[in-house]
């Protein structure tokens, strides 16, 4: 939860607000005397620095006239081909190509948005990459939001001499999300979804279309290293409401210390073969099968997350597995919680769950869809979008220094 904060510190963010942040450079106000990304020289990024994962986001344009190919400069030619025709970058970073948005429109231009990630204790070989690919001598300003665009805003600029320009993070957010919804059924794929069938009792997911043209109001959850709960009323209009920092970052950090894994992916890996009652303590564990009828928790409601393992015979039969399965239901539910306090008290139905979290992570998309169901006796529901914990990143790329 939200220590310690009073509704003072709970301030109502406007999108308008989004270049507050600006430190402007005689460079930067050089470049927005238009007001206009357009106006921007390419290349074209959206930075997204978080406590766990950096988030990059890349707008190739496709057609230029004839003019702007003849003045596209060699260094930018190369960077496009580098971005766009690799899928890593080093060891660690990755472009996610099934999230890729062919021919979008932006500012009068057609093109393909990319979507990059790297860890953000990899900054140096970003930053590495950024010198030798020689985007410096073409940009001196990244636009960036996330905590990274301040803690790293001293080192971009005493070591590579670049500007990163500070967005704020949940207001890139909400703007990104709003961007991308009304771009990605280009693909031919909706880009909000709920899940058919919550309650069943395995861990598939099948995704069901979910038209978000309309959403308002919608509670948001970003569920990243830690977790924020954002009401949002119009697109121009939200408040975060509360936040826990038993988030993703304490699933992946808790399974690496308890279960060894060393990736994520193979925490989300051990947990899908994983079973969460070998190691929490169930209801019926407590009252037996038929539960805490008077109060409507069944016999298969956790009554205590781990509760089983100060027993050392169960500690003994609990695997790896069970230990990442417990975890991630733990985290998730406890998410959940909070997310269905949150829109119960204001009356929201739509809860809109994104963040790396849950990346390749069906399972907490099925625990919350149900949770959501569940707790609301049908009233609230939750949704997904594909693109996860990119929508930062957009509203990084959107929001340049003359706000769009
Ligand atoms: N390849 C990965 N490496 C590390 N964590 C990953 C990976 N893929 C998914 N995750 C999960 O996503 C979380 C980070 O999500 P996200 O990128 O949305 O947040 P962040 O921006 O880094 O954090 P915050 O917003 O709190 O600063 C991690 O804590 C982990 O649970
Ligand atoms: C600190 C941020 C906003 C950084 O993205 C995020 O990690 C978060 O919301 N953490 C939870 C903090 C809290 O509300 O307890």
């Amino acid at each position: 939860m939200t220590h310690g904060k009073t509704d003072e510190d709970i301030s109502n963010t406007h999108l308008s607000d989004i270049s507050q942040e600006n430190q402007e450079t005689p460079e930067t106000r050089r470049r927005c005397r238009t007001g206009s990304l357009k106006k921007q020289p390419f290349p074209w990024f959206g930075l997204d620095i978080g406590g766990t994962l950096v988030k990059l986001v890349y707008f190739e344009p496709l057609f230029l006239t004839p003019d702007e190919e003849k003045k596209e400069e060699e260094s930018l030619k190369q960077i496009r081909k580098y971005l766009t025709s690799n899928t890593a970058y080093g060891t660690t970073g990755v472009r996610d190509t099934h999230l890729e948005l062919k021919n979008i429109d932006l500012e009068g231009y057609k093109g393909n948005l990319h979507f990059i990630r790297f860890p953000t204790d990899q900054m140096e070989v970003f930053m590495k990459m950024v010198i030798e690919k020689q985007f410096a001598t073409l940009i001196d300003t990244f636009q960036a939001t996330g905590g990274g665009s301040y803690k790293f805003e001293e080192k971009f600029h005493s070591e590579i001499n670049v500007h990163l320009n500070k967005l704020d993070e949940l207001v890139c957010l909400i703007k990104g999300i709003n961007f991308v919804d009304r771009h990605s059924d280009m693909n031919g794929e909706s880009e909000c979804f709920s899940i058919q069938n919550p309650s069943l009792g395995n861990d598939q997911i099948v995704k069901e279309p979910f038209d978000f043209r309309n959403p308002y109001p919608y509670v948001a959850v970003n569920i990243g290293s830690g977790v924020s709960i954002m009401l949002v009323n119009s697109e121009n209009d939200f408040s975060r409401i509360t936040g826990t920092s038993l988030g993703g970052g304490t699933f992946f950090g808790l399974c690496c210390l308890l279960t060894k894994c060393k990736t994520f992916d193979d925490a989300i890996e051990l947990a899908t073969h994983g079973d969460s009652t070998k190691v929490d303590k169930l209801v019926s564990d407590i009252y037996g099968e038929s539960g805490y009828t008077k109060f409507g928790l069944a016999g298969s409601v956790v009554a205590s997350s781990f509760g089983k393992m100060n027993s050392a015979e169960h500690r003994e039969q609990a695997t790896r597995q069970d230990i990442a399965k417990a975890l991630l239901v733990t985290i998730t539910n406890n998410i959940g919680s909070l997310a269905i306090n949150a829109a119960i008290q204001h009356g929201v139905e739509r809860i809109v769950f994104v963040g790396n979290f849950l990346r390749v992570n069906p399972i907490s998309m099925r625990l919350l869809a149900y949770a959501m169901h569940y707790w609301s006796n049908g009233s609230q529901k939750a949704l997904f979008l594909e693109h996860e914990g990119y929508f930062g990143a957009v509203g990084a790329l959107l929001g340049n220094v003359c706000g769009s």
